[in-house]
Order: C-alpha cells, then sequence, then structure tokens
C-alpha cells in the first residue's frame, strides 16, 4: 500500500509527487490517464501547435454552446500526457499580483498571502539571471528570456508607452503593470514542463511510482475516509489503495471525479443517479479568461504571416532552430505582454495583452496570408462564473463545461474599455509606420454596447480554467485551507480547482506554487507538527 496516492501527472501532480518523495520513508504513486511524455512536439517550443487537438496530449473537449459567445461552442484543450497542461501550454511564466494572494487571505485562506506564497515561487525557479530579491536560482523549473524578438512588437511596446504603460523587464513582482517580452518555462530552446523539470528527475526514486495509461474513475470511500481510487485500463477496473488520496486532476476533471464519487451538488448527483456522500458546490465558480482577440492588417512589416506560409520561409525557420535553436520555432505562442486597467478606478491592472506578429481566422486556423498582428486582451478577474458538471453517470464520457462568458454587465463593460484601449495603443505614433487597418472585431463596432457584443464575436479561452473545488475557511468552501475536501477525511484537491479567484495572470506558475505549498503541509502533518 502507499502512504500517498495521487491522480493526475499534470502541473500540480507532477511537482508533488516530485516533492513528496524526497522524503525516502513516503511511499508515493502518481496516476496519469495519459500516455508519457516522449513526443518530440512536447519538447519542441512551437510544438504546442500539434498537441492542441492531437487525442495523444489532448483531452479534446469543448465547451457547451455559451450564451455570452453567442452560442459559440470553444475547442477547450486540456493536456492528457505526462505534464499535463504545462506539456502542451504557451510557456509564459507568471505569477499574478501580490494583491491576488492578499485577497485569498483575506477571504479566510490564512498562510496563502504574498508574504506567504513568495518564497515558494522562488523555491520552484531557476532564474536565467540568479537569485534576486523576486527571483529562485537552483530550483528544477528553469525560467529564461525568450529567444526571438519582432520589431512590431518593439514598436507595439512604444506605442503602448505612449498610452501610459511603463517598460517593465519583469511582471513577476508581485506588480505586474507594464509593457515588455515575457519570461518562459524553457531551457535553452526547449520547453520545460513540470514533467521534465520536477518529475523525470524524481522518477529515478525507488519509493515513487509513475503509472501511465490508467483513467481515474473515481475516489473509494470507506465510511466518509477515502481509501482509495478505482482505475480502468485496457478494458479492465482496478481499486489502488492508499493512506491519503490526492486528486490533481485539473479544474474540469478533479470536479468531475469529485461528482463521480459522490461529492457534489446534490440535485446534480441524485438526477445522475449518484448517492450522495457530501452536497457541496463541487464544479460551480469556474473562471477563466476569456482572450479578445483583435487584429490588424499591416503594410511594410516583416510578420510570421508572410514567413510561415512561404517554403523557403519554413525551411529558413527550419535551419535557424536546428543551428541555433532561436527564430519562431523556439516561439511561446505569445511573446510581447502587458498589463493594464481598464479604467481609473481599478486598484491594479485587470487586462492583460498577448501581441503576436501573426493572425488568423480562429484559433486552430491556419494563418492569414496577409501581413498582420494581433494584439489579444482579456480581463483579469471576470465576474462571470461557470461550471463544470458530468452530463452522465459514465466516467468515461467528458463532463459538460459552461463558462458564461461575458455573463455580467460590469464584464461587459470592461470588454468594451478593453478593446478601445486597444484601439488607443494602435493608434500611437510608433505603430503609423505599418499603416494598422483594424480587421478583427472592426471599425464597425463603436458604442459600448456594440463592443460588449464584438467581444462575444471575438472572444475565445485563453485556456485558464480555475475554482471549480474553491478554498475557503467557510461551510460553502470545497477544500480548507490546508486544501482538505471538506466533510470527508483522507482527501485533498491539489490543482488549479483550489483558486478562490483567479490570478490576475496565467495559470500554470500559481498552480506549481499551489503544489509547492500543498507538499509542506502534508509533509509537516505526515511528520506530526
Ligand atoms: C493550450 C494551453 C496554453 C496555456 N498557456 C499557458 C501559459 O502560457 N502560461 C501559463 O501560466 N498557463 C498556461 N496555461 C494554463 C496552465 O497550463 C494550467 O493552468 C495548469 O497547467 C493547470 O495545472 P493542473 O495541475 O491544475 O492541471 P493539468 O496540468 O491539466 O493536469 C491534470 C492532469 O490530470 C490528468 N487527468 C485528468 N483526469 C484524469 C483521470 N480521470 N485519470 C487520470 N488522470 C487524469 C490529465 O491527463 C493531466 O495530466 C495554458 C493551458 C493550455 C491548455
Amino acid at each position: 500500500m502507499h502512504d500517498v496516492v495521487i491522480a493526475g501527472a499534470g502541473s500540480a501532480g507532477c511537482v508533488l509527487a516530485a516533492r513528496l518523495s524526497e522524503d525516502p520513508r513516503l511511499r508515493v504513486l502518481l496516476i496519469e490517464a495519459g500516455d508519457s511524455d516522449r513526443y518530440p512536439w512536447i519538447h519542441i517550443p512551437i510544438g504546442y501547435l500539434y498537441c492542441i487537438g492531437n487525442p495523444r496530449t489532448d483531452w479534446m473537449y469543448k465547451t457547451a454552446p455559451d450564451p455570452g459567445l453567442h452560442g459559440r461552442q470553444l475547442i477547450y484543450p486540456r493536456g492528457r500526457v505526462l505534464g499535463g497542461c504545462s506539456s502542451i501550454n504557451g510557456m509564459l511564466y507568471l505569477r499574478g499580483q501580490a494583491a491576488d494572494y492578499d485577497g485569498w487571505r483575506q477571504m479566510g485562506c490564512t498562510g496563502w498571502g504574498w508574504d506567504d506564497v513568495k518564497p515558494l515561487f522562488l523555491k520552484s525557479e531557476d532564474y536565467f539571471e540568479g537569485p534576486s530579491e523576486h527571483h529562485g536560482a537552483g530550483g528544477p523549473w528553469r525560467i529564461e528570456r525568450q529567444r526571438l524578438r519582432w520589431d512590431i512588437l518593439d514598436d507595439w511596446a512604444k506605442a503602448a508607452n505612449e498610452v501610459g504603460i511603463p517598460a517593465t523587464d519583469d511582471f513577476n513582482t508581485g506588480d505586474n503593470e507594464g509593457v515588455g517580452y515575457f519570461k518562459v518555462s524553457q531551457k535553452s530552446g526547449f520547453r520545460v514542463s513540470a514533467a521534465r523539470a520536477f518529475l523525470r528527475p524524481a522518477m529515478r526514486r525507488p519509493n515513487l511510482t509513475v503509472l501511465t495509461g490508467r483513467h481515474v474513475r473515481r475516489v473509494v470511500f470507506e465510511g466518509t475516509r477515502a481509501v482509495g481510487l478505482e482505475l480502468y485500463a485496457d478494458g479492465r477496473a482496478e481499486v489502488v489503495r492508499g493512506g491519503q488520496i490526492v486528486l490533481s486532476a485539473g479544474a474540469i476533471n478533479t470536479p468531475q471525479i469529485l461528482q463521480l464519487s459522490g461529492i457534489g451538488p446534490g440535485a446534480l448527483l441524485q438526477e445522475m443517479g449518484i448517492p450522495v456522500l457530501r452536497d457541496a458546490p463541487v464544479g460551480e465558480n469556474l473562471q477563466d479568461h476569456l482572450q479578445l482577440r483583435c487584429s490588424w492588417k499591416v503594410s511594410e512589416a516583416r510578420t510570421l504571416n508572410q514567413l510561415a506560409r512561404r517554403w523557403w520561409g519554413k525551411g529558413m525557420i527550419g535551419a535557424e532552430y536546428l543551428l541555433r535553436r532561436t527564430g519562431p520555432m523556439s516561439m511561446a505562442p505569445s511573446q510581447l505582454g502587458a498589463f493594464a486597467r481598464s479604467s481609473p478606478d481599478v486598484a491594479t491592472p485587470d487586462l492583460e495583452w498577448h501581441v503576436q506578429p501573426l493572425s488568423l481566422e480562429a484559433f486552430g486556423q491556419p494563418l492569414h496570408d496577409f501581413a498582420a498582428i494581433t494584439a489579444s486582451v482579456c480581463h483579469l478577474r471576470p465576474e462571470s462564473r461557470g461550471h463544470v458538471r458530468i452530463g452522465s453517470p459514465d466516467p468515461m464520457r467528458p463532463p459538460v463545461i459552461s463558462p458564461h462568458y461575458l455573463s455580467t454587465p460590469g464584464d461587459r463593460l470592461t470588454a468594451a474599455r478593453a478593446i478601445r484601449l486597444t484601439r488607443r495603443i494602435m493608434a500611437q505614433q510608433p505603430l503609423a509606420k505599418y499603416r494598422p487597418e483594424e480587421f478583427k472585431p472592426g471599425p464597425e463596432y463603436q458604442s459600448d454596447e456594440e463592443l460588449a457584443h464584438a467581444a462575444g464575436v471575438v472572444g475565445s479561452t485563453i485556456f485558464h480554467p480555475v475554482g471549480t473545488a474553491r478554498m475557503g475557511a467557510d461551510e460553502g468552501a470545497v477544500v480548507d485551507p490546508r486544501l482538505r475536501v471538506r466533510g470527508v477525511e483522507g482527501l485533498r484537491v491539489v490543482d488549479a480547482s483550489i483558486m478562490p479567484v483567479i490570478t490576475s495572470g496565467n495559470t500554470n506558475a500559481p498552480t506549481i506554487m499551489i503544489a509547492e505549498k500543498a507538499a509542506v503541509m502534508m509533509a509537516e502533518e505526515m511528520r506530526g507538527i
């Protein structure tokens, strides 16, 4: 029997398994539905294009038709492989803002304020410039500068300066206001996933077992104590038992497993014929960042659209990567970033831009055949709340994902302001030489109401679902601040699901921090501290 059994070897699961197995007395079992990460497109940065929408690496989910997006369904990639989403994501390294974590603490999540969690961010890190007040070095997770720049992005940054967004070289000090190139989780031109950074070195330890290709169907209980997991592989079910059970299956699959195990909204479980062990709002409180993809045609500019469509362009890109590990093949999907406020009433930046020297009709479609730039903007602290609910008692059926984007007047107003501010940046003198012409959403949208409508037309996920097993000190929370599922024993959730409120930035580094903190708390408990 294992001391700890973890479901899901994604960003959080890899970190937790690696940290817990540092203690040779602990026997740790990590279970993953997907396959090994020995797949070249995971490691070559541009390979995310081939990992998303590929059943080898992606759960291939879709959202339910979303009223805020005028009934559109979105493809909703989730990593299904060792490393989880960290094996297919955009590699951008962003911790969020100090105010996010201070907000969690204020909500009753003792131990989760910025001063509490900052040392854990530093502990994971191997920052390319070495240790400093804000960065760690010598940790497993390598963070580097990107290995390319684009003239048009440099000019976009200058245009942002013109509207009062200051230049910054570091979005990770707790205050991310500014414009600059993102840092990435890469080493020498290759992706550094949680599997590569944390899990692979730990897999040499005799006290860590990693099983791939095993689908966790539900938690097994004796009374109200979790004692194991029911797995399914190759047409047969088996039960693995453990002293402590941890769900790290991510913000979509963790609530699914909990609901299938009888922990979830009572009415939903009854409708599905599942005996209710605990009536809890599991799967509710889904939060995500909606990116509004605004694009401009440009003249006399080098963009990826022209380069990547021509055979000689592709050849040059391939040769550059082979020889120097630089250029577009080393590229994160977004290179330049900016954080700013949508209005003077907002205390800290509530907008983030991902700026790309390319354009496409919709995510997953080919690049346009004209020169263009995309300045995708998202509202970092949306009020809209969606849900994840099982649609069937069959564990092999995907859950229903309903993000409910743009479902509050406040979110629609912020979307309108976000598009307006993006247009203001594009109208500044440093970009004038490119003669930008807006084609998405299009100049026909002008009033707040029209722009909010346009947001529903061009909006798409930026892949940050969180919050579906909310942490809190109140009775309505799914897990307590030590991440123990309330109302049962021996069961924890450690992944992006526990965030009470989404962070003001991308969610991978915060998830890795959550796993670092869980490992410290679990080790303390097991040592009887
Ligand atoms: C396309 C994409 C781009 C992104 N870009 C960025 C970015 O650039 N920067 C950033 O900070 N964030 C980014 N994110 C978000 C970030 O990667 C996630 O927030 C983070 O990885 C979530 O980690 P997690 O551990 O909660 O879940 P995951 O990493 O999803 O891990 C869950 C794991 O559990 C496994 N699993 C699920 N169900 C079962 C089951 N029933 N049985 C067994 N195993 C199961 C999954 O296969 C997976 O390996 C991106 C995400 C995506 C999808």
